[in-house]
């Protein structure tokens, strides 16, 4: 270096690291930063030379030396960077991503380095349901529940469709209908029974076409936004549907008082279904009854056990096994962090479930409860979040629970049931911050933790897969619709409060509508994406955008990270910010 400051180092030949360079400030890898993307490139342009296609490079800086990007170190020093020049937006290369399908995305920056606690739900999180076998399950099951309320035989012959539902819809308790919401409340699609109504119907029953948050609040909606929720908004579409077009019973929007519901003997009390099988019941029932019937039936099949013993009956068929959830559990132990497992299941079922999928993989571990520093089972969230409930200790020889005095900790290898999240805090020193909690309800899980204690989170979706692939598949829509896009703002261009006679662009906005509409049967061929909807984000894409710090397909791809990750959020630029962002200068020139 000169006393000019210059660098008068020779060139360095960008194809070896230079000696003259310090090595860089974590030498771990002196290489050079570039080097595998350097390599690709320099094979391909060899390549291209030799078939006359690109003159061969030229020195990028043959005068005051600079580096270029090929010559960084990695990572690179304080001399490089000083000496750095800057390569233009438009040849600056992609940044590296992981593969879309392993990538952890992020909404909001989480150092891992910083975590001290992993936090885990089981059901959905840990526990990866294999579809569309459990939902299948429920959904037949909670028929047979009907049935035995008296519901008409006919239903039997009702079956899941896995392509049918998409989580976070509304279901209308009162008009028996499901909607598909914006992120601001607006009314997207419609479906009664199974049929899609036209936005000429849908005004009919909805003027304002669009869901205020009172009505939300006041209980008439019901929001299907778990996992567990897919065969039910399927079960209650297909018997609207059964029983408007094949049975006798007639649907009506009398408002049905759930209290009353709830205090009313069921149908098959009144002995009208049993001794005639074969007479078909005939009379009303309300939507808002229907609704309740179903949740009802919903709620015993998971309270009273017998959804999970035939889960239980057959775990493979049920529930994913895979040897990367030890994997990453043992990093997680070998990395110093403490790990806590904090679902609503019972004891019995975590039990059985944890072990089908940690025991006997590590002889490092005896049992899955080794991999834990605290576990709570029963946990009752989202009520854990807040005012919580008696904590116990589950007796794990008999499965009850005891009266226990936590003192001051949790016990390694006991396991409690609910609490709360003030005790959790008090127990452990667990600032929120310092947790990351990984769930995939989207409330339960996400929502509470997040805003009573700024528990960091990663919320599952574990429907990204699809929407990811499909994303893939139709990029050419996607680049058409672009292009119109496009053509519609060249018409408005020349365009000012001069002129008079607006463009007749029926025929454009015809096309923008259908390849819209293409890209939304893509996803799916009722709702469409459960993010999307042409330009709109859904409500269920706005509240991951707003609670989810971090969302991914499955937990398992933190394995594609290093555990002192730095995840940092892309600005997610306002309109008038585009514009002074580099890339639009170089689309624009
Ligand atoms: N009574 C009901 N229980 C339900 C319903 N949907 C799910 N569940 C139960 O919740 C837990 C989920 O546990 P987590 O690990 O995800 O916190 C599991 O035991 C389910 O049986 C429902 O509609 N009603
Ligand atoms: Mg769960």
């Amino acid at each position: 270096m000169d006393n000019n400051n210059n660098n008068t180092a020779t060139p360095p030949n960008p194809g070896t690291p230079t000696k003259n360079l310090t090595p860089g400030l974590r030498s771990s890898n002196p290489g050079l930063l570039m080097d595998r993307r350097r390599l690709d490139e320099e094979k391909n342009s060899l390549e291209e030379i030799a078939l006359g296609h690109k003159s061969p490079n030229k020195p990028l800086f043959p005068n005051l030396h600079q580096y270029s990007l090929n010559e960084l170190s990695n990572p690179p020093t304080e001399e490089e960077l000083q000496n750095y020049k800057d390569v233009s937006a438009q040849n600056l290369p992609p940044i590296h991503k992981r593969e879309a399908l392993k990538r952890v995305f992020v909404n909001r920056d989480i150092k891992l380095d910083r975590i001290e606690f992993f936090g885990f739900d089981m059901d959905y999180t840990l526990a990866v349901y294999n579809s569309p076998e459990f939902e299948e399950l429920a959904y037949d099951m909670v028929i047979e529940r009907l049935l035995e309320i008296g519901y008409p035989k006919s239903i039997k012959k009702l079956k899941y469709d896995p392509n049918f539902p998409i989580r976070g819809l509304f279901l209308d308790k009162e008009l028996g209908n499901l909607l598909k919401i914006d992120s601001f409340g607006n009314i997207i699609i419609c479906i009664h029974g199974k049929k899609k109504l036209t936005p000429k119907q849908t005004s009919e029953f909805y003027p304002s076409m669009r869901v205020s948050s009172d009505e939300i609040v006041k209980n008439r909606f019901y929001l299907l936004n778990t996992l567990f929720t897919l065969p039910e908004a399927c079960l209650y579409s297909d018997i609207v549907n059964h029983i408007e077009t094949e049975s006798s019973l007639r649907l009506t929007e009398e408002i049905a008082d759930e209290q009353q519901q709830f205090n009313s003997p069921p149908l098959s009390s009144l002995g009208s279904n049993q001794e005639n099988p074969s007479h078909e019941i005939d009379g009303d029932l309300s939507f808002s009854n229907l609704f309740q019937d179903i949740r009802t039936a919903y709620d015993l099949v998971h309270n009273d056990g017998s959804l999970k013993k035939r889960v239980l009956a057959d775990l493979p068929k049920y529930i994913r096994k895979t040897k990367d959830m030890p994997v990453f559990f043992d990093r997680l132990r070998q990395n110093g962090n403490k790990v806590f497992l904090l679902t609503n299941s019972e004891y019995y079922y975590t039990n059985s479930v944890m072990s089908y999928m940690l025991d006997g993989f590590d002889p490092k571990y005896n049992s899955w409860k080794d991999y834990f520093d605290v576990i709570i089972v029963g946990a009752d969230k989202p009520r854990f979040f807040s005012e919580g409930t008696t904590i116990r200790e589950v007796d794990v020889e008999t499965g009850n629970l005891k009266i226990t005095n936590v003192k001051d900790r949790f016990e390694k290898g006991k396991v409690y049931h609910g609490g709360s999240l003030s005790l959790f805090q008090k127990l452990t020193g667990a600032k929120g911050s310092r947790v990351l909690y990984i769930g995939d309800h989207i409330f339960a899980d996400i929502i509470k933790s997040k805003k009573t204690h700024g528990w960091r989170n990663l919320l599952i979706v574990p429907e990204l897969d699809h929407e990811l692939k499909v994303s893939k598949e139709e990029k050419q829509t996607y680049i058409h619709l672009m292009n119109l896009e496009f053509i519609r703002a060249e018409i408005y261009r020349g365009l000012d409060s001069q002129s008079t006679q607006p463009p007749d662009i029926e025929v454009l906005l015809k096309h923008i509508k259908d390849t819209n509409e293409k890209l939304n049967l893509a996803f799916n061929k009722n709702f469409g994406s459960m993010f999307k909807h042409g330009s709109k984000s859904t409500f269920f894409s706005m509240q991951v955008q707003r609670y989810a710090d971090l969302y991914t397909s499955d937990y398992l791809n933190l394995l594609n990270y290093p555990l002192f990750y730095h995840f940092s959020a892309n600005p997610q630029p306002l309109p008038h910010e585009n514009i002074t962002h580099p890339t639009f200068e170089a689309s624009s020139s």
